[in-house]
């Protein structure tokens, strides 16, 4: 199948919207569900997502619901844009109500605590009969809706899946890049969110380019030793879903989770910063597994271990930096294939 007729993105919020609105553009019969009945009435009613993305006028093509039947009965592909903590309890609701051999795309950038499963895994134990992806990159859903150039990554073992979703979201100003290496792709899009609150941390404190620099590059390596412990490509993370991304949400106050680092500097408390975002901030989450994985493993990642003393274990970040900085150089050896 490479003409979809129709398209279902479930999620109400930033993301969901972004995508739902390109292949609506595309011109795709699409439906976006929302939990919120009223909410989708709205978004339905005023072709706006007022809360999410204000100020942007969404395709006639997208049909706003929150009926999960009407949005996904008739769908040949649908995308799952909903924060990991939820995302098993919707795909089990997705379960019993999906045609056989629909193609499923996450694009969650996150961990679900048990047994550090990721969502496409999530996907894989919940639907017997689904053909599965994941589409992960540098992609802020305001610059999305906003035209602004775009490259993202559908990843999945399924060939005739990429390429099916390519022609359904490439445009002018969106364009999709193939890899085979699903797991890579979404371990990637869940990492960096830890390392995007540690540079919104570190911004926030005023240090500059150089340090900003040395950071982005050594999460980059961190990211790859952690990856190859868990038998994944680190090569994987070179692509856009890794250094793209890091490169993206370590540099802007767009990302929620560099926002949170920007937060914590200043002197919030973790749960007041959350709460004033108020959207999905993956990275917490992601950091506490991270970290618990990394020590199981016993792989060396101290920026990960340095951010999870400063928010779980109330070590000052004064502290943390001078410890970074001043530590024994016996592990500080450069990102290469033999000292990853
Ligand atoms: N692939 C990519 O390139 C990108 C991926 N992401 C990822 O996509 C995911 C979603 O992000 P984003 O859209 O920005 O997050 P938002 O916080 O903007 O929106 C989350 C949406 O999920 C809904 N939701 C939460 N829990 C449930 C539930 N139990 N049942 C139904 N709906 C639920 C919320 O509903 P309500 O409004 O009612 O609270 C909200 O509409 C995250 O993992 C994020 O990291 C984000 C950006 C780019
Ligand atoms: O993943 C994102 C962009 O690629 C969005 O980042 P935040 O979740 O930090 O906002």
């Amino acid at each position: 199948m490479t003409n979809p007729q129709q398209v279902a993105v479930l999620g109400g919020g930033s993301f969901g919207t972004a995508i739902a609105n390109i292949a609506a553009s595309n011109g795709h019969k699409t439906y976006q569900w929302m939990r919120n009945k009223e909410r989708a009435a709205k978004v339905q009613q005023a072709r706006e997502n007022s809360e999410y993305l204000p100020g942007y006028k969404l395709s006639d093509n997208l049909t706003a619901c929150a009926d999960l039947q009407e949005a996904v009965g008739s769908a040949d592909v649908v995308f799952i844009a909903i924060p990991s903590k939820s995302f098993r309890e919707v795909t089990q609701l997705l379960a019993p109500i999906l045609k056989s051999g629909t193609m499923v795309i996450s694009t969650t950038k996150g961990i679900e605590p048990s047994g550090f499963t990721l969502m496409s895994q999530v996907l894989e134990q919940e639907l017997n009969d689904a053909r599965i992806g994941v589409l992960s990159g540098p992609n802020f859903a305001k610059e999305i809706v906003a035209h602004q150039q775009t490259g993202s990554v559908i990843a999945s073992e399924d060939e005739e899946l990429i390429s099916c979703i390519q022609e359904l979201l490439c445009s002018s100003t969106f364009r999709l890049y193939a890899n085979s290496d699903r797991y890579g792709v979404e371990l990637g899009g869940a990492l960096k969110n830890i390392y995007a609150i540690v540079t919104g941390l570190a911004t926030a404190l005023g240090c500059g380019h150089n340090t900003i620099a040395m950071l982005l590059t050594r999460s980059l390596a961190e990211m790859g030793r952690f990856a190859k412990h868990l038998d994944a490509d680190p090569l994987t993370f070179l692509g856009l879903a890794g250094v793209g991304d890091l490169i993206l949400t370590c540099t802007s106050d767009l990302s929620r989770n560099y926002r949170l680092g920007m937060a914590i500097a200043q002197g919030q408390s973790l749960q007041q910063a959350e709460a004033d975002i108020g959207q999905a901030v993956e990275g917490v989450n992601t950091l506490r597994l991270v970290k618990q994985k990394a020590d199981e493993l016993g792989v060396y990642m101290p920026l990960a271990s340095a951010l999870h003393g400063i928010l779980f274990e109330d070590y000052s970040i004064g502290d943390v930096a001078d410890k970074l900085m001043g530590g024994e150089q016996n592990n500080d050896v450069e990102y290469s294939q033999k000292n990853l």
